[in-house]
């Protein structure tokens, strides 16, 4: 029956929260009955990734139970995953009037300490993956809010537009992930701009694995000409490194997102920000009623314009405001 347990997260914070006890065992299970069908969170037996991935893909298979002692849970791996989950789902409930990845209240599934030290987490079209990186470049990735929205935000996707996962698309695909994940965390100042900020190199404060505000600030190798991330279409990745540059890519949109929000000048072009509240709106709606499999970013500019259009309706035959910075952003990222 269900019982309120608590746990440390990887930072070392109590955390308060629903789990289920065993009445016949008495054993504890990090299963959270109150959120639709559930936020059930495994661990996984160190297999490789690669392996576990397909494999949960494929079986459904999704690890071990993780246990505790007198309902308390000492695994914060395990911790920070269940209750980011929780917060991610009330994010999709209250901000976008969404019952979970599908809409429906489906069962949000994740598992920690996949592979080993693995600098990564994933979406396999079923669950949530978590690494538990390798302590210097990265630490547990599930203790990222912006990480954990970034997958989730894949499960919407996957029940939405399912984008796909490779060149124009797959850009689209993980920009919209970490779009989503950036608003689900809601961190305020630039730290909202900063993807992982939370799990990346513990010892460097105020960095991240990419910046929405300014892509151009983070160092990615030799993957494009100025080894930078970019921030404009004419420096997009072009080859075939990272099923053609989807993590590289989605910079461009981001950075789209990020003049959308707060406004800016980018490349000479001028954008009046509408804020938070409105950008995620248009994003989420884009998402829902106008990408698809195969939307380029062409066609995520027409989705956002139209969205706009959808919540900010033209007057007197003027764009409005809000439709007006949709076409500055994707103007100063040189998307037309
Ligand atoms: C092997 C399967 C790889 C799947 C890639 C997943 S969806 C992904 O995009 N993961 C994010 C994790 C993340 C998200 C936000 C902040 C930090 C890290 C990601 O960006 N992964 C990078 C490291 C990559 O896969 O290149
Ligand atoms: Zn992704």
């Amino acid at each position: 029956e269900p019982v309120q347990a608590r746990g440390m997260d990887i930072f070392g914070t109590l955390q308060s929260f629903q789990a289920v006890k065993d009445p016949e065992t008495g054993t504890h299970y990090l299963f959270d009955g109150t959120r639709s069908e559930g936020v059930h969170t495994f661990k996984a037996n160190r297999m490789p990734e690669n392996a576990f991935i397909i494999l949960s893909a494929l079986l459904g298979m999704t690890g071990f139970e993780v246990e505790s002692r007198n309902n308390f849970f000492y695994d914060p791996s395990a911790v920070s995953a269940h209750v980011n989950a929780g917060k991610v789902y009330d994010y999709y409930k209250k901000v976008h009037g969404r019952d979970s990845l599908d809409g429906e209240g489906m069962k949000l599934v994740s598992t920690v300490h996949i592979g080993s030290k693995w600098n990564n987490a994933a979406w396999n079209g079923k669950q949530m993956l978590y690494g538990d990186g390798d302590g210097t470049r990265m630490i547990s990735l599930s203790g990222g809010l912006d990480v954990i929205g970034h997958e989730m935000t894949h499960g919407v996707i996957t029940n939405t537009a399912d984008i796909n996962y490779e060149n124009e698309s797959g850009a689209i695909n993980e920009s919209i992930a970490d779009i989503l994940g950036a608003f689900a965390e809601n961190k305020t100042g630039e730290d909202l701009w900063l993807l992982g900020e939370d799990i990346w190199t513990p010892t460097t404060p105020g960095d991240g694995l990419r910046s929405m505000s300014d892509p151009g600030s983070v160092y990615i190798g030799g993957y494009t000409e100025s080894g930078y991330y970019p921030d404009h279409y004419s420096k997009r990745y072009i080859g075939e490194l990272d099923k053609g540059g989807v993590h590289i890519n989605s910079s461009i949109n981001n950075k789209a997102a990020h003049l959308i929000t707060d406004g800016g000048t980018h490349y000479g072009v001028s954008v009046t920000g509408i804020g938070k509240t409105k950008a995620e709106k248009i994003f989420y709606r884009a998402l829902t009623h106008y990408l698809t499999a195969s939307s380029d970013f062409s066609q995520m500019r027409q989705a956002a314009i139209q969205a706009a259009r959808d919540l900010h309706p033209d007057r007197n035959g003027q764009p409005s405001a809000e439709v007006n910075a949709v076409m500055a952003a994707y103007d100063a990222v040189g998307v037309q």
